[in-house]
This record gives C-alpha cells, structure tokens and sequence, in this order.
C-alpha cells in the first residue's frame, strides 16, 4: 500500500504524510522499536476461533485497532474522511475525525461509521465550546485532546517544499466559526491543565489525551478527569528525539494504574506489532499512515482492503501465539 502511495502521490502531498520532524529520529524509532521486539509463544491452549472485540470508553469495534486522527484526506484521494469512515464501517472500525479534517464531520457521520473527534485545545475556548457541540450533535461518541502541540514540529520537507497550507479549493470545514469563515487551528504553548479541566467540564463525552508519553503526565492527566489516554509522539512529527512510543508504554500503564484506557500510536504496521502493544498493556491501538497509504492507494476500498489484511494478520498472529482474545495478550508474550 505504501509503495502504491508513493506512485499515485504528487511528492509535496507523500512528503506531508510521510515526513517527520528534524532528523526524523523518533519517526524511524517508532517502527524500529516493534523490529526489536520479538513474541514468547504460548501452545495447546485450544483457542478455537478467535474472538478481536473489544469495547473502549463505550465504543465497540471489531478488533482493538482504531483509525488516528490525520490531517487533509482529500489530498490523499477524492473520496476524502468520508472514504476512510466509509472503510470503518465496513470493517467495524472506529474514526478519530481530525479537527484538520477536509470534509464537514457531518458528511463524514452520514456514512454511519462509529467516529470520536480530535481536537487541537484552542485558546478561544468559545469556539472551542462551539467546535465540541457540532462534533456531538453530529454523534461522535469521544473527545480525542491532543497535547503534544504546543506549537507545531519543524517539518523539514514541508519547508523545503514550501508546503504551508491547503491548496486552493481545499478547507479545514470543521473549523468554520457560525459566520462560515474558516478559523486556522491554533497552538498556544500558553495552555495548562487547568484548560484541560475545563474543557473537561464543557462536555459529556469521555475525554482522552493524546499525546502523553511521560508517566507523570500520565498521573496529572488522570488528576485532572481525563477518561482516556493516548501514548504518542504524533507519528514522529512533533519533538523530533521523542522517545520511541513503544518504549514509553509501559511505564504509563504503570502510572495510570488500571484507572483508565492507555491506548498506543506510531510505528504499527502488522498484526505481530498490535500483538505487542496489547501484550505490553495497551488496550487498544491506533494506525496513522497506513490509513493514509491505502486511501491514497485505493479509496474508500483501500482503506477496506487494508483493515481486513490487518485483521486477518492479527487474527492469524493470536492463534500462533496462544491467544483467543485481546485479554489474553499478557507481557510474559513478549521477550
Ligand atoms: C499526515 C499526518 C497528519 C496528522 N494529523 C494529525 C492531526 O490532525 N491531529 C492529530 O492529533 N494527530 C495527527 N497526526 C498524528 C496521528 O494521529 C498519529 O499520532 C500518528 O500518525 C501515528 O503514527 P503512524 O503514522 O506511524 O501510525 C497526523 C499524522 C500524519 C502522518
Ligand atoms: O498534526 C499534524 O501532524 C499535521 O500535519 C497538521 C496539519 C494541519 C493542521 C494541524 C496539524
């Protein structure tokens, strides 16, 4: 899929998905640190069929795989967020809209997938409030914050290629104010917790944080009424040296202590790799590029085509390791 992509992709747009920040140390670390890892398989445990269900913070899926948050999918292909959610439902997938969406959240719930909505925290906490409202009133079942942007990475290809913004005939539609005018998405590296614990308060849906890799932060999110909590260092494209989201998830599953969900991005590429997460403790896990890659490659269908390889990989994994369902994924599984 990803080769596809390549081929299909104008270079500036591969640039934007496939890029990184700086070096692109934390972009390469992330798939490595899956390379490293190598799975204890457990045997005669008659798993019979398996069994990938899960349900998290209320939302069932079919397998604990959930689509991240990415920016600009008609510029990937036409079919666009709506393509992507149209996948989802197929597969019994989740969506996490991206508030850099380029189609209005509402065209992309008409497809009938089950979507939670990411948001960038933003200063004028009025939009914010009227943001959050359209994402519920569209029926998206989660809040996804994510707080690893206080001002935005040093995208060295996007620089190099001049690629700041939208084309023309392109928008964030999720960020139009009630005039229609279309706001940018802000990052204010003024923000605290304390926004955190209103927003918290503004809205009924859980809300999860995304973004956390440190186990203090982990500790302060829960304080603080988070529901949920993301590890991720945004696919490499934030704090380029970040630690390697794998490696920093055991030590949040440590500190959240069972209180809430810890789910994992960046890197996963295989079923073996969602095999992994779940045995070091993550709940459930999120696909970044790969999404990217087989919308870019196929549409609507690509993105179909590449859930079910997924899930057959993972399905096909578990049986080898000893594992009927996602609870059965312990960290004895891992060397
Ligand atoms: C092209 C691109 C755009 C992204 N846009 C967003 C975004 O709008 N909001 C967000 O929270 N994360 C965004 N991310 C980060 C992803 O949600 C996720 O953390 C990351 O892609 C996971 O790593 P992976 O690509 O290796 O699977 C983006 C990532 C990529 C590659
Ligand atoms: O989050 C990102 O990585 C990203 O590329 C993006 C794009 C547009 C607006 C905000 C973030």
């Amino acid at each position: 899929m990803r080769e596809k992509a390549r081929a299909a992709l104008d270079p500036v747009r591969w640039d934007f998905f496939a890029g990184g920040a700086g070096e692109e140390r934390t972009l390469r670390a992330n798939e490595q640190a899956y390379e490293r890892r190598r799975i204890v398989p457990r045997v005669l445990r008659g798993t019979g069929a398996r069994d990938l269900r899960t349900t998290v913070l209320g939302t069932e899926m079919a397998m604990p795989v959930l689509i991240a948050p990415t920016a600009f999918h008609r510029l990937a292909h036409p079919d666009g967020e709506a393509g992507t959610a149209t996948a989802a439902r197929r597969t019994g997938t989740v969506m996490v809209v991206s508030m850099a969406a380029t189609q209005p959240v509402e065209e992309i719930a008409a497809t009938g997938a089950a979507l939670w909505f990411q948001l960038y925290p933003q200063p004028d906490e009025a939009f914010q409030r009227y943001v959050v409202a359209r994402a519920e009133a569209a029926g998206c079942r989660a809040l996804v914050v994510t707080v690893d942007s206080p001002v935005l990475g040093r995208r060295e290809r996007d620089l190099r290629n001049g690629f700041t913004d939208l084309p023309a005939g392109f928008a964030c539609e999720n960020m139009r104010d009630a005039t229609g005018a279309v706001l940018s998405i802000a990052m204010d590296p003024a923000l605290g917790w304390d926004h955190i614990a209103r927003l918290r308060e503004s809205t009924r849906l859980p809300v999860v944080l995304k973004g956390i890799l440190h186990p203090a932060d982990a500790a302060e999110a829960v304080r603080h009424g988070a529901d949920g909590i993301i590890v991720s260092n945004h696919g490499g494209r934030q704090l380029d040296g970040a630690v390697a989201t794998l490696d920093a998830l055991p030590g949040v599953v440590a500190a959240a202590g069972g209180r809430v969900p810890v789910l994992v991005d960046g890197g996963l590429r295989r079923g073996t790799d969602v095999l992994v997460a779940l045995a070091l403790g993550a709940d459930a896990v999120l696909l970044g590029r790969p999404v990217l890659w087989a919308l870019a490659a196929g549409g609507a269908h690509g993105v179909q085509q590449m859930l079910e390889t997924l899930r057959t990989d993972l399905d096909h994994t578990m049986a080898l390791a000893g594992a009927k369902r996602p609870a059965d994924l312990t960290p004895d599984l891992v060397a």
